[in-house]
Order: structure tokens, then sequence, then C-alpha cells
């Protein structure tokens, strides 16, 4: 197959036959049996913290729409070693040390906004990099993972790196707990209208490649009331199919209208100089669980 996608030569039964790993012991989706998800007592809270200034672009890439994030300055709240120093900094160099150092952690500190997602299943602190979609054909399917063998209309994705750990996100890409994908289903019902502020500009990126300004965008609007969850240890949904996700599955969906789903289906999965394509559908089928748990807080 040339390049990968959701149609019936490209598809998902064939993406095995370049990423090999697709037949791995931990893909992504999968089903979630609720009766089989284990309570989990140390699971805490979850902690979205998120600048909407870190917002930069809305994007169409041909398989979703995705909005990206400054995930760039190093924005936790630990001080890095090698703060640049200020005028004022300087001026801080002249006090005892040890009263130095947590002024100059403060002075950091405040000069930054998080973007960042701790607790929950997670060690450490896992910076936000992008958002995306999946969508269905239809209002019946569209959701990635399915509960109990019900799917939903389509499924939002929050994808945080390990930024603690790992110096980039392709590096931590890499690793076994190097991402965490927080999954948030959309069910058929009222318009919503945090959402809208996403689906109104999808007709200025109906074409494969195209890209906007999109900023001041908190994502934490378009989460639910409830942050309870069910979490596992899985993979990209897409290639490369990386084996590096802890997943984070949201219990409480969000509302969707028919005609915002209709809007997400009208971004075309090809570029400009191809034959237009509508990208109808982009989910992957659930996956075997292989054994693994699935844990709820
Ligand atoms: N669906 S998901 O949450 O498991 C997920 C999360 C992150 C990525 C991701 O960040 N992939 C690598 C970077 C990327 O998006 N690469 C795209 C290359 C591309 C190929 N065709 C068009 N663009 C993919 C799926
Ligand atoms: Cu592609
Ligand atoms: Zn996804």
């Amino acid at each position: 197959m040339l390049h990968w996608g959701y149609d019936e030569h490209n598809g998902p039964a064939h993406w095995k036959e370049v990423f090999p790993v697709a037949n791995g012991d931990r893909q992504s989706p999968i089903d979630i049996k609720t009766e089989e998800t284990k309570y989990d007592p140390s699971l805490r809270p979850l902690n979205p913290n998120y600048d909407p200034a870190s917002a930069k672009i809305i994007l169409n890439n041909g398989h979703s729409t995705s909005v990206e994030f400054d995930d760039t300055i190093n924005r936790s709240g630990h001080c890095s070693k090698n703060t640049e120093f200020s005028r004022a900094q300087i001026w801080l160099l002249g006090l005892p040390c040890e009263v130095r150092t947590s002024a100059m952690c403060w002075f950091h500190y405040k000069k930054i906004k998080l973007i960042v997602l701790t607790g929950g299943p997670l060690s450490g602190t896992y910076r936000l990099r992008q958002i995306h979609f999946h969508w269905g054909s239809n209002d019946e399917a569209g959701s990635e993972h399915a509960v109990d063998g019900m799917k939903y209309a389509a499924e939002l994705h929050v994808v945080h790196w390990n930024a603690e750990k790992y110096s980039s996100f392709v590096e931590a890409a890499r690793q076994s707990d190097g991402l965490a994908v927080m999954a948030v289903f959309l069910k058929i019902g009222e318009c919503n209208p945090q959402l809208k502020k996403i689906t109104d500009r999808l007709d200025t990126i109906r074409i494969k490649g195209k890209k906007a300004l999109f900023t001041n965008f908190d994502p934490s609007c378009l989460l639910p009331k409830s942050l309870d969850y069910w979490t596992y240890f899985g993979s990209l949904t897409v290639p490369p199919l990386l084996e590096s996700v802890i997943w984070i599955v949201l219990r409480e969906p969000i509302s969707v209208c028919s005609e915002q789903l209709a809007k997400f289906r009208s971004l075309l999965s090809t570029a400009e100089d191809e034959v237009a394509c509508c990208l109808l559908r982009n989910y992957r089928p659930p996956q075997p669980l292989r054994g693994r748990e699935v844990r709820r807080n």
C-alpha cells in the first residue's frame, strides 16, 4: 500500500504490511468490558492544567483534524537547571545561596504557565502536544474504543508526552511510558458549544495539509463534568502504532450533534493536486486485549 489511510486499499487491515507492531500485544483501541475492569484505590484524580495561550494552529493532516500546542518551552513547575539569567535574576545572585535558589524558582514559576496533565495513573508530568478526533461515516459508529461492544459517534484524543523523563515528543513516543492520551467519547445529542469553536473553522482547512491560526483555546472546555476514567497500557491507534501510550479513557461522554459531525466528514483526505476524497471515517477497530488489565478509579 502507498500511504496508510482508512480506505479499502490502505486501511487498518493493511497496516501490518508496513508496521508489523500492528499485531503486537499492547495495541489500541480496545473494547472495554466494564465487568472485567479492576478498581484500583491507588489511582489518583486526574489534574489537567492547560494554558489557552499555548494553542497555536488547527491542522488537517489527511487523517484527522488536530489542534497543535506549543510544547517547546519547559513550562513545568520545576526549575530547569539552565535557567536563563535575566537582569532581575542577576540581582538575585546577590542574595544568600539558599534564599536565591528558592527565589529563582518562584520567579521562574510565576513567569510561565503550565500545559500539563498530572495525577491519574501517571507518575510525573505529561505535557500537552495536540488534540484530535476520530469519527465514522454515520452517527452509529466512529469512536475507536468501545464499551461493552458499544461504540460512540466519535472520540476526542488529548495527547501528552512525558516531559519529565524525555526531551522531545519523538523520543517519548519510542518509550513504554512516553505518552499519555486522554480519550473522551462524543455521544450524539445536543450541539456542543465548545466543540463549535473547532467545527466552525473546519471549512478553512478542508484540504490535506492546510493549517490555520488557532489560539486562545483551553481543551479542558471539552472535558465532561466527571473525570472518572478507565486506564490501560496501549499504543498509538494510527501508524506507526508505537506501544508507548498510557490510555486514560473518561467514562462520561460529551455531546455532539449530527450537524457538527457532518463538518468533520466534509474534511478532505486528499491534497490540492489530487482527486478530492472526503475523510468519511478515521477509526481503527478494537484490538486483542492479550491479557492486559483495565483499571478504574
Ligand atoms: N490516535 S492516537 O491518540 O493514538 C495518536 C496520537 C499521536 C499521534 C502522533 O503524534 N503521531 C506522530 C506524529 C504525526 O502525527 N505524524 C504524522 C505524519 C503524517 C503522516 N501523514 C500525515 N502526517 C498519532 C496518533
Ligand atoms: Cu499521513
Ligand atoms: Zn487518536
